[in-house]
């Protein structure tokens, strides 16, 4: 790449913050030019969140690396960088460790050669915002010059950050996003929800517009997709995120509680009940009630669920007199409630109250480079809890996430995750290496097929784990469309992870015309619409 000298470089910078672009592209040309200018390894632009810094745009390093948290308290380096206004520069032979190490690209797994770091912390409307990294392999690169230069470069870097943040405001002052004012600076706006795919992307822009209406939603998907954390999304973006956010179970209220732990009772209203007691829903009055895998409701409790949603009033069991409560619902579920309702195992009438807005969650396997943006977290969190140096991914192990179905979800990558890094260290991984987990280690079932139905159908079973695959010899003979029809579904899921949910690439990929793809996946059960 030709070096830009500084005044190139601050020209192409400055027609970026001029540009129509959206922040969070913006954010990463300039660090791709930061890396391109200081010929660097890697740059990283880190965001201070409480004690963490969450990295927002980076360069030269891992594919995961977007996904992780670095405590502050854990990683001197950005501790020290973080403490003071200038430019921190660490030479090659300071003994603080390096919050990267075995994390930069193209050096998988071997410890960061002797390198020079240097990074400057970030202010914005006079805070603290967060910090730049950079990291070199060769020895010297950043002499007294380039940590002037930075010192310049950080103030660009200050202005991209809160350019990025006005225009999210006039934004949601225009009334063209329904997000309530947030993090609007560029940064993924996502708490702790992560994912940049196209899906999840949409998804997270659908919950925005939805938020605010009093409309009751159901979330719909697979186990492990995140439903309940995409329930709190809602209740966060709301006007009503003051007020309580009550979770209830469905699957876990036994009949006989069910309809006192809803709407309540009075004292003496069955044995036992030896004080008065407000149900959930009085205590998610002016707030959400979160309705948990509410196919499992009983159908007697369906009945007077559907009478409250009617009429905006409960009872408390052995009381006559009605109370209103005000309460916005939030459903999920698993189960293809359709086939509930058609079944008899779930009321048809309340169906239809609790599905005016259905969001379906789409399954991991659909959401591309997300599979290591959520490895990223889960690694770090491993590292952390395990004490290790660094934790990181094999090549293959990365391209064995990509390829996987995931039956359970990202709550089976979590664990995946976690028990390959006991693994490591259960076969010697001593706490100072650079451990990379290996695809051996992860334990996932070659060949596994994806469940049938995709995010718009959920399925109809509980906690799919995956099932053995059965090798080519023992494999039971099926009928050769059913073998085909599984064949199909796993090459369109893969080709539909490279490339991140998008349905013309795969189509591309698949050397198919992208209508026939469309056709073809609503046949195999992997699209609805
Ligand atoms: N996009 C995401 N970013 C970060 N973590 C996620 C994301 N999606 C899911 N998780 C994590 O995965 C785990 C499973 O998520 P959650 O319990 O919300 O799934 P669910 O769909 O409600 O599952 P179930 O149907 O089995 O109840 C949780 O630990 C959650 O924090």
């Amino acid at each position: 790449m030709v070096i830009q000298t500084m005044n190139t470089l601050l020209q192409s910078l400055l027609d970026d913050l001029i540009g129509e672009l959206p922040a969070a592209v913006r954010l990463q040309r300039l660090v791709d030019a930061l890396q391109a200018h200081f010929r660097c390894g890697a740059v990283a632009l880190l965001k201070l969140e409480q004690d963490h810094l969450r990295p927002v745009a980076v360069a030269g390093l891992v594919g995961d690396a977007l996904g992780r948290r670095f405590a502050a308290g854990e990683h001197p380096r950005l501790a020290a960088i973080l403490a003071r206004r200038g430019t921190t520069c660490f030479h090659h032979d300071s003994l603080l460790p390096d919050p990267y190490d075995g994390l930069i690209e193209g050096h998988a797994g071997e410890p960061l050669a002797v390198h020079d770091c240097m990074g400057i912390a970030l202010q914005v409307d006079g805070e603290a915002w967060g910090a730049l990294t950079l990291d070199a392999l060769q020895i010297g690169t950043f002499d007294a010059a380039a940590q002037t230069a930075l010192e310049h470069l950080a103030r660009v870097v200050e202005v991209a950050v809160r350019v990025g943040r006005l225009e999210g405001e006039a934004r949601a002052l225009r009334g063209t996003t329904a997000a309530p004012a947030g993090p609007a600076d560029g940064a993924h706006d996502s708490a702790e929800i992560l994912g940049q795919s196209p899906l999840v992307t949409e998804l997270l822009h659908e919950l925005a517009v939805v938020a605010d209406a009093e409309l009751p939603v159901l979330l719909l998907g697979e186990t492990g997709v995140g439903k309940e954390l995409f329930a709190h999304r809602l209740h966060q973006l709301s006007r009503h995120r003051d007020k309580p956010l009550v979770h209830v179970n469905c699957a876990a209220l036994p009949e006989s509680l069910a309809e006192s732990e809803l709407f309540g009772h009075a004292r003496g209203a069955f044995s036992g009940a030896t004080s008065a007691r407000p149900g959930r829903f009085e205590a998610a009055n002016g707030g959400t009630l979160f309705l948990d895998e509410v196919g499992e409701l009983p159908l007697v409790v369906q009945a007077k669920l559907l009478r409250t949603l009617q009429s905006g009033e409960i009872q408390r069991l052995g009381e006559d007199r009605p109370r209103r409560v005000r309460v916005r619902i939030i459903a999920a579920t698993n189960r293809n409630l359709r086939e509930q309702v058609r079944s008899g195992l779930f009321r048809a009438d309340l169906y239809h109250r609790l599905s005016v807005y259905p969001v379906p969650i789409p399954p991991l396997r659909e959401r591309g480079r997300d599979i290591l943006l959520l490895a990223g977290r889960f690694l770090e969190l491993n590292r952390a809890r395990l004490g290790l140096r660094s934790l990181r991914l094999s090549p293959q192990a990365e391209q064995a996430l990509l390829a996987y179905p995931w039956p359970g979800n990202v709550r089976e990558l979590e664990h995946v995750i976690s028990r390959a890094a006991l693994k490591a260290l259960s076969r010697g991984a001593r706490r100072t290496d650079i451990v990379s987990l290996q695809a051996e280690w992860m334990d996932l079932e070659p060949g596994l097929a994806a469940p049938q139905g995709g995010h718009h159908a959920a399925p109809d079973h509980h906690g799919a784990g995956p099932s053995p695959a059965p090798s080519p010899l023992t494999a039971p003979i099926v009928p050769l469309r059913q073998g085909v029809a599984a064949c199909q579904r796993q090459a369109i899921t893969a080709a539909l992870a490279a490339s991140g949910g998008n349905w013309a690439e795969a189509a591309r990929s698949l050397q198919l015309d992208a209508s026939n793809l469309h056709k073809l996946a609503r046949r195999l059960g992997l699209k609805t619409a």
